[in-house]
């Protein structure tokens, strides 16, 4: 994209105002303002959104101000002046409003025009107030207001595990290959096609990487994508589930409705926070506190405040070693010998699956479970696999949903272990263990 940004959304803007949606051109011409604020004209286009809305002060000042930003300028005073006899005849200020319409005419400005806004009538026309009202974003769910850390998302009824929370459509994606700068022309490209009111949402998005154009060679647009971009594409109230590491929520993109989707992993209360995991699988359950800060500042830039990260004492120590734990587990899982070792790989997969209930970490155990039942129907130990694999698929439906391809999946193996891989390899152990 060539153009820069504040000239993009002021364009946007002005296609806004054409369609008659002045709120959204109003809010785009503020962001044009926030990006290039010497620009008269982004100033002196939001007077007119703002006449249009019946914000007249708002009017009066924007004139005003974009007056003294380009004093010399005889067009933008003419158009300034007569915005501004608008504004001013509107609140009441009689006298303002006459001075500013002779200085209008003065400077060339018409008379038919002046005329209009000294008759009764005709100004009734331009001074009535428009019926428009703000897009509201209703949401029986839940509520997006302040939390600690920006703004994020709050129960406004009770969940419980398995309940699909939420699920919403990108408003848009970009191929997922190429590193951080390779994405970054299909992303402006994907900004320059969005329409006044979804750029309005978009811009609405927080923007931690407060990328411009002479740092890094980004802008705002690149910074609000990869502050708020899913696997799966840039969603808007997705966008607003902030981070923790003991997540009551999970995201997972659901491939055939093309949505994003949110399931509560534990029971969630009404006005408690819902939480996701930025960080994906061991990364996350695997890591020590000071591990965690570390990733998350390289690949969030930002502080981590969730309550895993702000224990201390005694309570930090016994959660970063029970992390560590699951983390060793983890690995060990696919290092053992599948034939003589079998037996360790489902006490493994207890003990794993305890310590993360014990932290309280309520997703992933599907992991575990999936290769213990692997094992079990390697040796045959087909009442075992069964088990797991239940266990597996229960879940998965909790953590993604039963029509997700991986509740599938392991529903295949629940109904049949002997489709596992590698069934029925060996016989004659069996594996009693149970979470
Ligand atoms: C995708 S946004 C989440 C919504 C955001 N809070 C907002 O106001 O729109 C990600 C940003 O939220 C903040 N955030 C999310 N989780 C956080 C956490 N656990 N601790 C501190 N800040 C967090 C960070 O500024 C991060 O860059």
């Amino acid at each position: 994209m060539s153009v820069p940004p504040a000239e993009l959304i002021k364009r946007k803007a002005n296609e806004a105002f054409k369609k008659r949606d002045y709120h959204v051109a109003n809010t785009l011409y503020s962001h044009a303002m926030s990006l290039d604020g010497d620009n008269p004209l982004y100033v002196l286009n939001r007077a007119m959104s703002n006449l249009k809305l019946a914000n007249w002060q708002e009017a009066e000042n924007d004139v005003t101000r974009a007056l003294s930003l380009s004093p010399n300028d005889a067009t933008l005073a003419q158009k300034g002046l007569f915005r501004r006899s608008w504004a001013r005849k509107a609140k009441g200020d009689q006298e303002g409003a006459r001075e500013d319409l002779e200085a209008f005419v003065a400077r060339g400005g018409k008379q038919a025009d002046a005329a209009a806004l000294a008759d009764p009538v005709a100004a009734d026309a331009l001074l009535a107030p428009l019926a428009v009202s703000p897009n509201a974003q209703a949401n029986e769910a839940f509520e997006v207001k302040d939390s600690g850390s920006g703004k994020g998302v709050f129960a406004v009824r009770t969940f419980h595990r398995g309940d699909m929370i939420f699920a919403e459509e990108p408003l848009f994606s970009v191929p997922e290959y190429g590193d951080f700068r390779a994405k970054w022309p299909a992303i402006l490209s994907a900004v320059e096609k969005l329409s006044p009111s979804d750029l309005v949402q978009f811009l609405s998005l927080h923007n931690n990487l407060l990328l411009h154009d002479d740092l890094r060679g980004g802008n705002i647009f690149i910074g609000i994508y990869f502050t708020n971009v899913l696997p799966g594409g840039l969603c808007i109230t997705s966008s607003r589930f902030n981070h923790s590491c003991l997540p009551n929520a999970r995201y997972s993109w659901h491939a055939e409705s093309g949505q994003m989707r949110f399931f509560a992993l534990t029971d969630i209360a009404v006005g408690e926070e819902i939480s996701v995991s930025y960080l994906i699988s061991k990364k996350v359950f695997g890591n020590t506190r000071d591990e965690r800060r570390r990733l998350i500042r390289e690949g969030f830039d930002f502080a981590c405040s969730c309550a895993a990260c702000t224990l201390d004492g005694a309570a930090l120590k016994a959660s970063d070693a029970r992390r560590r734990k699951a983390f060793t587990l983890w690995e060990a899982m696919v290092q053992h010998d599948p034939i003589n070792q079998a037996q360790r790989v489902v006490n493994d997969a207890v003990q794993a699956i305890r310590l993360l209930k014990e932290e309280g970490y309520a997703a992933l155990a599907d992991h575990f479970a999936c290769d213990a039942a692997a094992f079990c129907a390697m040796h045959s130990d087909w009442e075992s696999a069964k088990y797991w694999a239940k266990y597996a698929y229960d879940n998965r439906c909790a953590e993604f949903g039963a029509d997700h391809e991986d509740s599938r999946d392991s529903k295949v193996f629940w109904d049949d272990p002997r489709k596992c891989p590698q069934a029925g390899m060996c016989s004659g152990q069996k594996f009693p263990q149970r979470v």
